[in-house]
């Protein structure tokens, strides 16, 4: 069971997240931060054992599955663990004077007293000023970063591909990598990201196995609502936003209506595998993302009125990973990735995000996009573009390179 604490210390909000995440990576557990789109409060999510996070299946977002946050990678591999963080504690800046705390769960019988006497002892100023927090690293070695010769190789294949009827889309995409800026705060720049993308999912997660990622991702893959609505997006097409310019105004390429529409056109026919028609589609209309554009359609069903208890849960299933981040037709775009990608996505393009967080019946979990993960000196960033026969390989990488100044802004000196 689950009980709200009163916060036993002093401190602001921003000093008692510190002090949490502080507290979990002492003791080597997994811990996530997040803010919604378009939302001001932080929540904070540690699992006080490290093993029940790992799980292998998707999770269920019904309002009676467990509370947690998901993190799963692009693909299912033994190299990047699906995790589920069981909700153990969470915290809320909207409420910063509560604390919940799962007393019943595994691991709490001496880490939630330890979590009491942690809160009272340590006054949250000196954690700030104190040696610098011990964030988990990802044990997989640095990927493979292909320079622009290598992804221009790459891309041309895939036109090859699609010219050749192989595959309809495939989206390609590569790793790079900048060095930490001097005294790098992963906690100030997850702050960094929420101020500059207040439309994007914020998100830091640091988790054994894993490692450390930050991210600030447009896309929601699938989010089921306390109102009863169930929400999805078909996102894709980039151009960059031009200074002076408004979303609105922007002009839209062949290439780019049919890179979209065939996403749009991967939810519909999930819609139609379970069968359900009763869908609100809108769009597709143009939507800012940092200093990109995209085109998107926005998916609504009312599930008070459509009695589809799992349809959160089935359309995760279904949708993941999306056309957006593979292509079509989904499996013969995943083998050619494999086969032709040469790195390992880890959790890049896989999704994560609140189940049943922080009340039962609300679910957010979103396309891991516009991220990167820490190591000790650097920070590996990730972008890919989606591409289809009339794809040029100076345009991608160039498109790759706008998409990894996202996060990589909070990276500069
Ligand atoms: C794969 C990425 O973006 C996807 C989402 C929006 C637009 C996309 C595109 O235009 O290619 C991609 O499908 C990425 O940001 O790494």
């Amino acid at each position: 069971m689950s009980s709200p604490l009163t916060w036993p210390g002093p401190g602001s909000a921003p000093e008692r997240l510190r002090q949490l995440v502080a507290f979990a990576l002492h003791h080597r557990l997994p811990v996530a931060l997040w803010r919604l789109p378009n939302a001001d409060a932080v929540q904070l999510c540690l699992s006080f054992s490290a093993e029940a996070a790992l799980i292998g299946l998707t999770p269920a977002l019904e309002p009676t599955a467990p509370a947690g946050f998901a993190f799963f990678p692009f693909r299912d591999t033994d190299h990047n663990p699906p995790l589920f963080l069981p909700a153990d504690v969470v915290f809320d800046t909207e409420h910063p004077e509560l604390l919940q705390v799962n007393e019943d769960a595994e691991g709490a019988d001496t880490l939630a007293p330890a979590l009491r006497e942690w809160l009272h002892s340590a006054p949250a100023s000196a954690q700030q000023a104190g040696p610098a927090l011990a964030w988990h690293v990802s044990p997989q070695p640095v990927p493979h970063m292909a320079p622009q010769q290598e992804y221009a190789a790459l891309v041309q294949r895939s036109v090859a591909a699609i010219g050749n009827g192989e595959v309809l889309k495939v989206v390609s995409s590569r790793a790079a990598s900048q060095p930490l800026p001097p005294h790098f705060d992963a906690l100030n720049a997850f702050g960094e990201l929420t101020r500059r993308y207040p439309t994007a999912f914020c998100s830091l997660v640091s988790a054994p196995g894993a490692g450390t990622w930050l991210g600030a991702t447009p896309e929601i893959l699938a989010q089921v609502t306390q109102d009863g609505k169930f929400c999805t997006m078909a996102l894709a097409g980039t151009q960059p936003l031009e200074p002076g310019h408004k979303p609105s105004e922007a002009i839209w390429r062949q290439k780019e209506i049919e890179e979209q529409a065939l996403v749009a056109r991967y939810v519909v026919s999930c819609f139609k595998q379970l069968r359900l028609r009763d869908y609100q589609e809108t769009g597709p209309r143009t939507v800012a993302a940092g200093e990109v554009l995209h085109l998107r359609t926005d998916f609504i069903v009312d599930l008070r009125k459509v009695p589809f208890p799992t349809l959160g849960t089935d359309m995760l299933r279904l949708l993941h990973p999306t056309s957006a981040v593979g292509g079509m037709p989904r499996q013969a775009a995943l083998d050619f990735l494999e086969k032709h990608e040469g790195y390992d996505r880890a959790y890049y393009s896989g999704f994560l995000g609140p189940v049943n967080l922080p009340q039962p019946g609300a679910s957010h979990l979103f396309v891991n996009l516009r991220c990167f993960q820490l190591r000790p000196t650097e920070a590996i960033l990730y972008a890919g573009t989606g591409l289809t026969i009339d794809s040029d390989p100076t345009r991608e990488w160039q498109e790759t390179e706008l998409k990894l100044r996202t996060a990589g802004a909070i990276l500069q000196k």
